[in-house]
């Protein structure tokens, strides 16, 4: 049996740090993950989609893997994302990811080709087998064009390796079912930030999210509003969380944003790759006013933390 109090509660989706011509850079990955290892939070989430693992290499992946591991491997919660297009070179990055020293590893059904049911079965399969570490679906059926079934995660859930599901489409109601097919030890982790408190109220056992990365104290706030019982300052936080959300993507791309606020906030990691846009020249202005309210609503939730 699995023990999955370690995957609950705030999961950084870690964004890629490249190099200033664009290349995987393994400091800056590592200064990343221990900007957030330092915050406070329970874990990461490398090589999803804020970490742009669909735009790398495998050779990448494992780069970016490695530097996360060397610099927080046993300190934080560490989940690979080893999906990719083929079943050939996800296994591959799972079996990286086990040597690596990840916690678990997780994947999305796969991308480009529209696949039946027993086909994403199958690749999830492989993946599971391959390894002995735990496995977390990935359920982003807005990118991926495959809905997840209530039978196929019925048949998934039955395994011991499959430890729980993050879900990232914005239906609340599916996540409630989800939790209700998998049972009370079966990990939901909410995917859309903006619905973090309405998630955790209606079963999600944590949160992974690309936002967090930019305000990783107004969500631990949030979580621990939630925690608490104090519904209406969760609820005062999440509408924050909001105001920023927003804002983030009124952006040509939400990592590109994001990527340019971390660089306010003394971490740099590059632009992101395209096809993804960086932030136009014109825009940094709006940045930094995102930053200065990001900036002023941390500070309010260290001060409330400290009464
Ligand atoms: C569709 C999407 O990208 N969803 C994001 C959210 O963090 C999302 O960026 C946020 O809710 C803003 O809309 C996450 O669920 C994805 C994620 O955790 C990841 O980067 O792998």
């Amino acid at each position: 049996m699995v023990d999955t109090e370690k995957f609950k509660g705030i999961m950084i989706a870690l964004y890629a740090a490249y190099d200033d011509e664009g290349n995987v850079d393994p400091a800056r990955v590592r200064k990343l993950a221990r900007h957030y290892a330092n915050k406070g939070v329970k874990g990461l989430y490398v090589g999803g989609s804020s970490g742009e693992g669909m735009l790398q290499t495998a050779a990448e992946r494992k780069v970016v893997l490695e530097a996360v591991m060397e610099e927080v491997g046993g300190e934080l919660t560490v989940i690979a994302h080893v999906g990719a297009a083929s079943t050939r070179e996800s296994v591959e990055l799972a079996k990286h990811a086990e040597a690596a020293g990840a916690d678990a590893i997780s994947a999305v059904p796969a991308i480009y080709y529209r696949l039946s049911p027993a086909s994403v079965e199958r690749h999830w399969q492989e993946m599971i087998d391959s390894t002995s570490l735990p496995f977390i679906i990935y359920h982003i059926p807005q990118t991926t064009g495959f809905h997840l079934s209530a039978d196929l995660l019925t048949r998934m859930a039955a395994q011991d390796k499959v430890i729980g599901v993050k879900i990232s489409s914005e239906s609340t109601y599916e996540l409630q079912q989800f939790k209700a097919i998998g049972g009370p030890d079966f990990l939901v982790l909410n995917g859309p930030d903006e619905q973090y408190l309405a998630g955790r109220s209606i079963g999600a056992d944590g949160g992974i999210g690309g936002t967090y990365g930019v305000m990783p104290e107004l969500f631990l706030k949030l979580e621990s509003c939630y925690r608490e019982g104090r519904m209406e300052e969760a609820k005062a936080w999440q509408f924050k969380i909001n105001e920023i959300i927003k804002n983030l993507l009124s952006f040509p791309s939400l990592y590109g944003a994001c990527k340019a606020v971390l660089k306010l906030q003394g971490v740099e990691c590059g632009e992101p790759r395209l096809p993804l846009l960086p932030v136009p020249q014109a825009d940094l202005g709006r940045i930094a006013l995102l930053q200065k309210q990001i900036h002023e609503y941390t500070g309010e939730a260290l001060a409330s933390a400290q009464v």
